[in-house]
């Protein structure tokens, strides 16, 4: 077994000390018919608030999961039959990867009103067989692939990849909804993440590309967007703790054979790391930029001002843990205004995308092996910071390739047939 098969068979569990009381307290204070946020109603009310107009009553649970935070058992619920006999072609870009899988996966899982879906990857992945739903979908090398056939290319194959196939891709007229680093700070493209600003995506036809943020990026905006239109948020401090699958499959292997390997004294030999990641942790992702911060760390800072305000101050500090799956963050926000918080937490709750699991006791929070899986993000441990005026720490945790990357560009997809923006490939 290879750790990448870790990533789609992660477990997903309640927290514990959260109960069935906890969730419906989290529901507390909504209406169940709720239009803003589309709360749905069901058995055990574990109801996420997911981005107001995406497609599928089955993805506005949560992803279907064997997880106890959603009923299991639910489904599909074809309320939208027009939206669903659209039949659009899709090309997913990079689908041997770590987020490609995801993408496929969640295309399924959520319904998209797909016709046809294709598995692009390198040559050296041409006829590989990948999954998607109960179907198997044979690889196409890149280069030998007619995207002009297609309506969206979701693509997750690196930055130099994307540098080079993104424009050829988009002049047939195929959108690309690109998740490498490589176009986000381009002001011609949009930089997306639904629950936060879903109405930037309108400009995407400057370039016929939309740009999906880092994921560490993503969990953090859904968190601070809400908060920030209550209170105004002035500065925020986050110090992160990101798996390895957000590296790729090559460094969930490594952790996995390092891991394995220290149990039989193997020296552990670093390749996709620069030092040994299990049983440690590495303040280093990405590059290192001139001011001594890694790129890593500039992104986060950029991307949030891209997305939500170019006013809020951030730094970051990034690091590297030995968890296959799961980013985690622990953050400092100071506001203009005063909040409480019990404020933060009711505002939270009310908010899309969000799941606020905040028990003040042992096992009362969420760490990563619990949302691996999952399509929320996870809010816990929110608290008054009494050093700064204003200010309020928190706990914020989703699955990396999910809500970070494959979610998001699904959801941004959604998002853009919704509004009516895209024109059917013939
Ligand atoms: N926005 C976000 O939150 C995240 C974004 N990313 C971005 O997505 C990219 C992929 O990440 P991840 O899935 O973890 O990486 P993986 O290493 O797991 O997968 C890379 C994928 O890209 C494909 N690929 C590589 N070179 C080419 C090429 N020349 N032409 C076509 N396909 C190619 C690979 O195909 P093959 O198997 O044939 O080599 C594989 O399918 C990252 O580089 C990063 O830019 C990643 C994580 C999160
Ligand atoms: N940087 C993330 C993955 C990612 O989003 O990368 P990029 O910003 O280069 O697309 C990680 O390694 O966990």
């Amino acid at each position: 077994m290879t750790a990448g098969h870790l990533s789609c068979s992660g477990i997903a569990a309640r927290p514990r000390g959260a109960t069935d009381e906890d969730f419906q307290d989290d529901r507390r204070g909504h209406d169940e018919n709720d239009e803003d946020h589309h709360g749905h109603r069901h058995g055990r009310r574990l109801t996420l608030f997911l981005v107001p107009g995406s497609l599928s009553p089955a993805g506005r649970e949560g992803r279907p999961s064997k997880g106890r935070f959603h009923c299991p058992g639910e489904r599909r619920d074809r309320s939208f039959p027009g939206v669903f006999d659209m039949g659009y072609k899709v090309a997913v870009v990079g689908a041997t990867g770590n987020v490609g899988r995801e993408m496929l996966n969640i295309l399924d899982e959520r319904e998209f009103p797909a016709d046809e879906v294709f598995a692009i990857a390198s040559r050296r992945s041409h006829g590989r067989e990948v999954s998607f739903g109960d179907k198997t979908l044979r690889c196409i090398d890149i280069e030998q692939f007619d995207f002009s056939k297609c309506d969206f290319a979701l693509m997750s194959a690196g930055g130099s990849v994307a540098k080079e196939w993104a424009p050829k891709i988009a002049a047939t007229g195929c959108l690309v909804i690109d998740n490498s680093s490589y176009f986000r700070t381009d002001p011609d493209v949009p930089l997306i993440v639904p629950e936060v600003n879903a109405d930037a995506v309108d400009g995407f036809s400057k370039k016929n590309i939309i740009a999906n943020p880092n994921c560490s990026t993503a969990q953090l905006v859904v968190a601070l967007k809400p908060l920030h239109d209550h209170a105004g948020i002035r500065r925020v401090v986050v110090s992160t703790y990101q798996s390895v699958s957000g590296a790729g499959k090559e460094a969930m292997d490594e952790l996995w054979t390092q891991t394995r390997g220290i149990f039989v004294t193997d020296q552990p030999s670093p390749e996709k790391f620069t030092k040994q990641i299990a049983f440690n942790v590495i303040p280093h992702i990405d590059v290192f930029m001139e001011d001594g911060s890694t790129k890593e760390e500039w992104k986060m800072m950029v991307e949030t001002k891209k997305i939500l305000d170019p006013k809020i101050k951030l730094t970051a500090t990034c690091v590297r843990v030995p968890v296959f799956v799961g980013h985690s963050e622990a953050v400092n926000i100071e506001f203009e205004n005063p909040i409480t918080a019990d404020e933060a937490r009711n505002i939270l709750r009310s908010s899309p995308g969000i799941l606020v699991i905040d028990k003040r006791e042992d096992g009362g929070y969420v760490t990563p092996v619990e949302c691996v899986g999952e399509y929320a993000t996870y809010i816990s441990r929110i608290r008054e910071d009494m050093t700064v005026e204003n200010g309020l720490a928190m706990w914020i945790v989703s699955d990396n390739l999910r809500k970070g990357a494959a979610l998001n560009t699904v959801q941004i997809a959604e998002t853009v047939v919704n509004r009516g923006l895209l024109k059917k490939a013939a």
